[in-house]
């Protein structure tokens, strides 16, 4: 069913076709072409670079809900991807206004061009609030957004795509989008009229996993004093061992968490068998589950936003986080020596484990925030004080 729309007077230049074979109309921008992907929305008010450059995007659309979005332009400092060749994030982006020009002191690139130059597809001008009443309601869907100046499209040909692709379940993405070689990291988080620092006097070594890791969570780890090593998805336990860690760091990334667990769950299980803290986030959280013995499952229509509460039972309190994800882990199918830490408190779902007596925990959310609030940032220092008790060192405080 097409929409009707105040352009409907003008040909159309970017579709969205979705698998049930909705199509959605509007003025195309960013890159020219196609993208096959799954359609989500993200409630975020703030850091759509941030979000479309996370890695953790690869294989999807995001819709933004939030109406204005590019009227600040990018910049070259604000990205969250880290290989330079995959480029990963978000195949293509769903806009209600139109990309005005880019008023702010730090940018350096109108959004337009800077999709295209990213190769992401992007849509503006449609009713994104029906768009996303409709993932609410039917759930995540598979589609096809389309780009075309012309605005000459085959639109059966789009309805097939998106009907014909197989989805997110059992796609193992992290290896398409992981470093393809070790590299250590310096860069600090950015300070006011400063920017980012550099980390020269380190005082720990974590070993970082890069399943399709964002940059900001390196920063955090710097910022506390470590020398961050970065390392392929699939690098072995020990070769990872053998960089003597402190600590290891189990990263974000796209894709279903049960395929990437393929290769990565052996090596995480290898490295529960010492005693070196480890901290996962996202994917890396969902791994960990699967390593002990849970599951994942695919969630009806994700967490994609800066705004959603989730609270921490080994404290009480309730933290407002950044979330990207969908695929959960199931509660239910934790064996005994998992303790949940977090719950979401929109819909109940896994947000944390911790293993019982043990340095090892994870969360679902984003703590690194970029973009979104702060308040979990308190983990990363959770994270270091369990390296520092291991080293027999003071604890920081928990909250800078
Ligand atoms: N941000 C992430 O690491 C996402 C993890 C996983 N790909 C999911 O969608 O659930």
């Amino acid at each position: 069913m097409a929409t009707t729309a105040p352009w409907s007077t003008e040909v159309p230049t970017a579709l969205l076709v979705l698998a049930d074979g909705t199509v959605i109309e509007g003025r195309g921008l960013g890159a020219v072409g196609s993208a096959v992907a799954e359609v989500c929305f993200n409630t975020a008010m703030t850091g759509y670079e941030e979000i479309l450059t996370d890695p953790s995007y690869a294989g999807q659309i995001v819709t933004f809900t939030f109406p204005h979005i590019g009227n600040i332009g990018t910049n070259d400092e604000d990205v969250e991807d880290l290989n330079p060749v995959t480029r990963a994030g978000a195949v293509g982006a769903v806009f209600k206004a139109d990309v005005t020009d880019p008023s702010n002191y730090r940018a350096k690139d109108h959004l337009d061009q800077w999709l295209k130059k990213r190769g992401i597809v992007a849509l503006s001008g449609t009713d994104t609030r029906a768009l996303t009443a409709l993932i609410r309601e039917k759930g995540l869907a598979n589609a096809v957004i389309a780009h075309a100046p012309d605005g000459k499209f085959d639109i059966e040909d789009l309805k097939r795509q998106a009907a014909g692709w197989s989805g997110l379940v059992g796609l193992d993405l992290a290896k398409e989008v992981t470093s393809g070689q070790s590299s250590v990291w310096k860069e600090t988080p950015w300070v006011w009229n400063k920017g980012y620092g550099e980390q020269n006097a380190p005082t720990m070594h974590i070993v970082a996993v890069d399943y399709g890791i964002k940059r900001n969570i390196l920063r955090l780890l710097t910022g506390l004093g470590a020398k961050v090593t970065v390392v392929p998805a699939k690098t072995g336990a020990d070769e990872i061992l053998a960089m003597k860690p402190d600590g290891i760091f189990l990263s974000n990334g796209p894709g279903d968490p049960a395929a990437t667990g393929e290769y990565a769950v052996p090596v995480i299980k290898d490295l529960l068998k010492t005693d070196i803290p480890i901290f996962g986030i996202c994917l890396g959280h969902q791994m960990l589950a699967i390593a002990v013995g849970g599951k994942t499952v695919k969630m009806h229509q994700g967490h994609h936003g800066a705004n959603h509460p989730v609270k921490d039972h080994t404290t009480g309190k309730v933290e407002i986080v950044s979330m990207n994800h969908g695929f959960a882990v199931d509660s239910k199918s934790l064996p005994q020596g998992v303790e949940v830490t977090h719950v979401s408190l929109f819909d109940g779902s896994n947000c944390g484990i911790a293993l019982s007596g043990r340095p090892v925990f994870s969360v679902q959310h984003h703590p690194e925030a970029s973009p979104g609030p702060q308040d979990s940032h308190y983990l990363f220092r959770r994270f270091v004080n369990l390296i520092r008790e291991r080293r027999k060192e003071p604890a920081l405080a928990e909250r800078a």
